[in-house]
């Protein structure tokens, strides 16, 4: 029940409710970490981590739609990408993007954790139950999570099923975020700023990897502060920026030198989406393919790609009936549809060389 705030000259003037959530335990003992959900998550981590510190020579693709809005549509691609991740595994390594927290240029739907029924009611205890679900069920196929860290105290409640994590292009430069990122168990990436700037990513690397403490709450809803370790598994993503792309040879140099500067393994990610494709889905595929170029050429520093795809390609705004909505089609960012995600999957299985894997 959401409760009204009590009058008050000074505070809340611009609150309309509060809306009680389950604990952190409430909902992790409703919903537990399963045997074949923590290998995954825990192989998941391991694997990137190889990848990321140049000890495991595969790719590391993070592969998946924009946003999910749809449980049965997210588990229907994650069954798909469990077959197409086993058959490229010995060059590539295939995490899901199931990304459910959406930050926006403005305004807009703000993802399946926060809007699950995408009607603007905001049902988040909701969002936080089905999210959950469906990042345990992804992981029990043998499909490691890759999601985006943005609310706060969401992690409490998810992160135990997440392999890999990204701060956005939005949130990479904030304090809050960073120090967020210090907790994560998970390696984390770090995109440049929506500007371009590749220097606020390495800067963020490096702050993450330091201890912190930040306020929180605890797995019982204790408000908290934590004190953190630090992340030692940041990478940087090269996402583009209002200068154009930033996956050609020089950025790549340009984020790995900075990353030596600041004592870092160079670990590059690109993104073959957002301002590297102009968000035109079909320019996906010329970014992937540059990537594997400069990967056979012998550009070590880049160890991962990031691919936005659904079951169909292109994307649809929200209609105001819902019965109308295309299944397995993007509801924010364009995404390469399911036939074009397997042929570069194994395009890049091709043009590899076999791994050595775990030297
Ligand atoms: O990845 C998704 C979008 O690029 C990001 O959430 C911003 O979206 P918007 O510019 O449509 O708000
Ligand atoms: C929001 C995203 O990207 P960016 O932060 O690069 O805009 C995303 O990957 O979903």
């Amino acid at each position: 029940m959401t409760r009204q705030p009590a009058p008050s000259t000074t505070e809340n003037l611009n609150v309309t409710g509060f809306s009680p959530l389950p604990t952190p335990r409430e909902l992790k003992n409703r919903h537990p970490l399963t045997p074949e959900a923590e290998r995954t998550v825990l192989a998941g981590r391991r694997a990137a981590q190889a990848i990321l510190h140049g000890q495991d020579d595969r790719l590391l693709a993070v592969v998946g739609p924009c946003s999910i809005h749809d449980m049965d549509q997210a588990l229907a691609y994650a069954r798909r990408l469990a077959v197409l991740r086993e058959q490229v595994a010995d060059r590539v390594e295939v995490q899901m993007r199931v990304y459910v927290d959406k930050p926006r240029t403005t305004v807009g739907w703000r993802g399946f954790l926060l809007d699950p029924d995408l009607s603007g009611a905001n049902d988040v205890a909701r969002g936080l139950e089905r999210t959950r679900e469906l990042m345990l069920r992804v992981s029990e196929m043998g499909v490691p999570v890759a999601t985006e860290l943005l609310d706060p105290f969401a992690p409490q409640y998810l992160f135990d099923t997440v392999a890999w994590a990204c701060l956005g292009a939005r949130t990479t430069e904030s304090q809050t975020h960073r120090a967020m990122a210090s907790a994560v168990s998970a390696p984390m990436g770090f995109k440049n700023g929506t500007g371009g700037g590749i220097r606020l990513a390495v800067d963020a690397i490096v702050a993450a990897s330091h201890a912190h403490a930040f306020f929180t709450v605890d797995d019982d809803g204790q408000a908290c502060i934590v004190h953190t370790r630090g992340n030692p598994d940041g990478h940087v993503i090269l996402r583009g920026g209002r200068g154009g792309p930033n996956y050609a040879p020089q950025f790549v140099r340009e984020a790995a030198d900075l990353m030596s500067a600041a004592g870092l393994t160079p670990a590059v990610m690109v993104d073959c989406s957002h301002a590297n494709s102009g968000s035109d889905h079909t320019r996906q595929s010329l970014v992937w393919r540059d990537v594997l170029q400069q990967r056979q050429a012998g550009v070590s520093a880049i160890r991962g790609v990031m691919l936005e795809s659904n079951e169909h390609p292109g994307k649809q705004a929200i209609p105001a009936d819902l019965s109308n909505l295309r299944p397995g089609v993007s509801i924010t960012d364009a995404c390469v549809g399911w036939s074009e995600t397997e042929a570069l999957l194994l395009e890049a299985h091709a043009a590899l060389e076999p791994a050595a894997v775990m030297r």
